[in-house]
């Protein structure tokens, strides 16, 4: 049979859980989720190739609706033109919350040619199940979607028609990515996410977007352990501060935490090592080394 490959965007706004369900159809952590709306700032691929089917999965930064500041028109700008070239989109939404933002994604689709499947997630929270069937009914009338499909992402309920289906319409193709890709992002902004996702589950509100977080270092030693350095850049001494916590505890936490997480994507041991630095300042270029975010049996 010959090859077939394609692009299936999941859109939706933030904070349904469109990185949740990425991360369920590819049984791996290749994007963050978070509690916080709007964590994901990059357009991630997740890569699905199964025999001669590879479907790639366009996970869109949240489409909303305010569009003050500038990077919310970038996250506009990104998901609108990356829902074009696609196969099927599929549109998450939240159980039998619909507002004016999914409204708002909705409008999106009036010149779109391909299939839309609307997925209604985190029916797991749904109390009252007798609500689920009518509002179903009144969610089809509001577009001709090609199917609709209650599920639940974080349970990993009924996520495998959402598989199915997105191989029925991939175009015989031959294969944008070698089989054993996952995402085509590097292992280093992979790295970069986890941190930046400890970073979020730990600060919540208070960790302002102008965070970054850069991967200084990326090496395979040679007894296998992979050697990374995080250097996580904030705006200002007080956001330092804040990062590092008490006695180095936060961030002690967050390295444990993101550390964790990389064994399990890399397949490996990780000494991790993470950094905070305020960006602008020349006369605070000291670069304390804060965090031991690595497991006590890697320091001897
Ligand atoms: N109960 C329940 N919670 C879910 C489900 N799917 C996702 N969540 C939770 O919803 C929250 C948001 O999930 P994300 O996957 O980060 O949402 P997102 O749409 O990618 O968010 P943005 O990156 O902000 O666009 C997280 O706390 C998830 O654990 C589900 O099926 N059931």
């Amino acid at each position: 049979m010959t090859q077939k490959c394609g692009l299936v965007a999941i859109v939706g706004r933030p904070n349904v859980g469109k990185s949740t369900l990425i991360n369920a159809l590819l049984g791996q952590k290749v994007s963050i989720t978070s509690r916080k709306a709007q964590t994901t700032r990059h357009r991630i691929l997740g890569i699905d190739t199964e025999g001669d089917y590879q479907t790639i999965f366009v996970d869109t930064p949240g489409l909303h609706i305010e569009e003050k500041r500038a990077i919310n028109r970038l996250m506009n700008r990104a998901a609108s033109s990356s829902i074009n070239d696609v196969e099927m989109v599929i549109f998450v939404v939240e159980g039998t919350h619909w507002n004016e933002d999914d409204d708002m994604v909705l409008s999106k689709f009036k010149y779109l040619k391909c299939p839309v499947v609307l997925a209604v997630n985190k029916i797991d929270n749904v109390e009252d199940k007798e609500l689920l069937l009518p509002h179903l009914e009144a969610l089809g009338k509001r577009y001709n979607f090609k199917h609709i499909l209650p599920m639940s992402a974080k349970k990993g309920d009924n996520i495998e028609k959402i598989r199915t289906w997105a191989k029925e319409v991939l175009p015989e193709s031959e294969h944008y990515f070698p089989e054993d890709y996952i995402t085509d992002r590097s292992s280093r902004f992979m790295a970069s996410e986890m941190v930046r996702e400890k970073l979020m589950r730990f600060l919540g509100d208070e960790l302002p977007y102008s965070v970054t977080v850069e991967i200084e270092q990326f090496k395979q030693q040679a007894n296998g352990v992979l050697h990374i350095n995080a250097l996580i850049l904030v705006e200002r001494e007080g956001q330092k501060r804040m990062v590092i916590g008490n006695k180095g505890e936060k961030l002690k936490a967050i390295g444990k935490q993101a550390r964790i997480d990389m064994e399990e994507l890399f397949d490996s041991k990780v000494f991790l090592e993470i950094w905070v630095k305020v960006k602008s300042g020349w006369a605070d270029d000291d670069r304390a080394l804060r965090s031991l975010g690595y497991g006590d049996d890697y320091l001897g």
